[in-house]
């Protein structure tokens, strides 16, 4: 697999678990942050549904006075008292609504079961308040006071579903919102206490067995549920706020309110007429339990206040498993940014000019030689083997060179630059066997320059070496391309022509001749040199032809040349 596949596909891999990772990790910290956010809604939505069913206990305290008002006609301030009260349960009701709204429209369908039930018991109180008082039965007052009591349930109720749903994801608020309602159902017994003496002081009537039955039971279920909430639990909070709201309960709400029952039980027992009736009984009674609603709400505000950190606590998780995700990922590209740039391209560019060096290719050098690291050594490595195969490419070029040289010094005559005696011999054996093979005639010119000692002790030595040159110059011209021209020996010359009978080749000879003798060859000191020379023509043909017996030939014509008189072809 080529490198650049694979580190595509190690990227792809790696970034995958990387996000996989990033993604579990904000995944959980934002389940962390939704779970404390549904929390405080649930907080939130509790508190305004006990507010809400705090405010329809309290409705019960002008309820009971208008219901246990004596006089032929309701007194107005009463009315004004229950219409006070049921604005101010409305007012709660329609808090509670809103914010139910805003967790979504169709939880308000919640609150309906409530308002149904709210109406009618109101209709029953309002029916029974336009009754004159003696038709105002215990029974009928004993059905009002019972449907305001079942209100209060339906009030939590409505917000019941989402505060479990909320426990469940974040059950730490779990705690305080129990014992917050514990100290709504305080409120609630509290309340029904009073509610219970209604009938009782409304028609100045004993407390029945069934009233006193009802209070025991009530008491009981108030020191029940003092108990539960001072129960340690995982209640970490604000003991201090807490003991001290108990405090003021056990003072006011069981001390003083529970000492005003039992005056109105002991009035009822000894049969001695009530000190009071139902109107200041609650005038008297509904404050003693303001300090429950003040413990029900340091409970809910330690709970708000714990999940409040939490939230914050969630949401930094939270931008930190963002942040620190967003880096890693950054981190990561940059990485493998860094690594393609540095290592596999560099590497790439080092493969290539390998390739090019093994090819034979040293037109140019790796790129990136002055990188200060392994890659730059390597680079640099290959620049030298670069440099060095360069090196021995020119060495190997000037030992062919100087090879050719070589071997054209060795078959060149030194001084008229044409073939010497030994490569006449390796060029004519090889035109004798090529004329051997077509059976054809190969023809000899052998010639000889005419007294040249007298040149050379004339002129001089050199002399005679220019007039050797010039004459080679002449005979050169003569001749066509495939004529072979070599110096036999000092001023002996031989012929070599191309395919040509031994007549062509004696009038070849004949017309070097003429050549020589009609040039003027002209020396460096400025003297005009004429020369001849003597020609002695020879060919053979056939199998049995030999270049040393053709040049014997030629010789034995020269050498009639000579002693025919020179200048003269043979
Ligand atoms: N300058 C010079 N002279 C050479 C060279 N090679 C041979 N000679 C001379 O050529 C002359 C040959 O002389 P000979 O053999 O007597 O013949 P010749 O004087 O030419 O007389 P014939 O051949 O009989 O006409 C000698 O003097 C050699 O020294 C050479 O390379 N340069």
């Amino acid at each position: 697999m080529k490198l650049t596949r694979l580190l595509t596909l190690s990227t792809a891999v790696l970034a995958l678990l990387v996000c996989g990772m990033v993604g579990h990790i904000t995944h959980n910290a934002w389940r962390r942050y939704d779970a404390t956010n549904a929390g405080l809604q649930a907080l939130r939505l509790t508190h305004s549904a006990m507010v809400a069913a705090e405010k329809l206990s309290f409705e019960r305290g002008p309820v009971n006075a208008v219901l246990g008002a004596t006089g032929a006609t309701v007194d107005p301030a009463l009315r004004e008292r229950l219409r006070v009260g049921r604005a101010i349960t409305d007012l709660a009701l329609l808090q509670l609504e809103r914010e139910l709204k805003m967790q979504g429209a169709a939880r308000v369908a919640a609150l309906q079961p409530l308002h149904t039930a709210l109406a009618a018991a109101r209709a029953t109180v309002d029916q029974l308040a336009a009754l004159p008082p003696p038709q105002r039965t215990p029974e009928k007052m004993q059905t009002a006071i019972s449907q305001m009591f079942d209100l209060v349930p339906l009030a939590l109720d409505a917000v019941t579903g989402y505060t479990l749903a909320s426990e469940r994801v974040y059950p730490r608020v779990s705690r305080a919102l129990i014992r917050a309602r514990y100290a709504v159902e305080l409120r609630e017994y509290a309340g029904r206490m009073g509610s219970t003496l209604t009938v009782a002081l409304a028609t100045r009537q004993p407390l029945t067995a069934e009233d006193h039955q009802q209070l025991q039971l009530l008491r009981g279920r108030i020191a029940q549920l003092r108990q539960q909430i001072l129960s340690p639990g995982d209640h970490r909070g604000d003991d201090a706020a807490l003991t001290a709201a108990m405090a003021r309960v056990d003072d006011i709400a069981l001390g003083a309110g529970q000492r005003l029952v039992a005056e109105v039980e002991r009035d009822s027992r000894a049969g001695r007429p009530y000190a009071m009736d139902t109107n200041q009984f609650a005038l008297r009674y509904v404050p003693t339990m303001t300090p429950i609603l003040t413990l029900r709400d340091t409970l809910l505000h330690e709970a708000e206040q714990r999940a409040q950190k939490d939230h914050a606590h969630a949401r930094r998780e939270l931008w930190i498993a963002v942040l620190a995700g967003a880096a890693i990922l950054l981190a990561l590209t940059l990485l493998l940014l860094i690594v393609r740039r540095r290592v596999i391209v560099p590497l790439l560019h080092a493969t290539r000019a390998v390739i090019r060096l093994g090819n034979g290719d040293y037109s140019r050098d790796p790129s990136g030689l002055q990188r200060n690291d392994e890659i730059g050594d390597m680079l640099r490595a290959l620049s030298t083997l670069r440099n060095n195969s360069i090196e021995r490419q020119q060495l190997e070029l000037e030992r062919q060179h100087l090879i050719e040289e070589l071997r054209v010094r060795a078959n060149t005559d030194y001084l008229t630059g044409i073939l010497n005696r030994r490569a006449f011999a390796s060029a004519g054996n090889q035109r004798l066997h090529a004329a051997r093979a077509h059976n054809a005639t190969l023809a000899v010119i052998l010639f000889d320059l005419d007294h040249f000692k007298s040149v050379n002790d004339s002129h001089g030595h050199e002399a005679g070496d220019q007039a050797l040159i010039g004459v080679t110059a002449v005979v050169r011209a003569e001749l066509r391309d495939g004529e072979i021209l070599a110096r036999h020996g000092g001023e002996e010359f031989v012929v070599m022509p191309s395919h040509c009978t031994h007549e062509q080749a004696r009038i070849l000879a004949e017309r070097l001749r003429v050549a020589i003798e009609r040039e003027p060859l002209t020396l460096a000191d400025g003297h005009i040199l004429r020369v001849t020379a003597s020609f002695g023509v020879a060919s053979a043909s056939g199998p049995t032809a030999a270049l040393d017996s053709l040049l014997h030939a030629a010789d034995l014509a020269l050498y009639r040349a000579k002693r025919n008189g020179r200048n003269r072809v043979e």
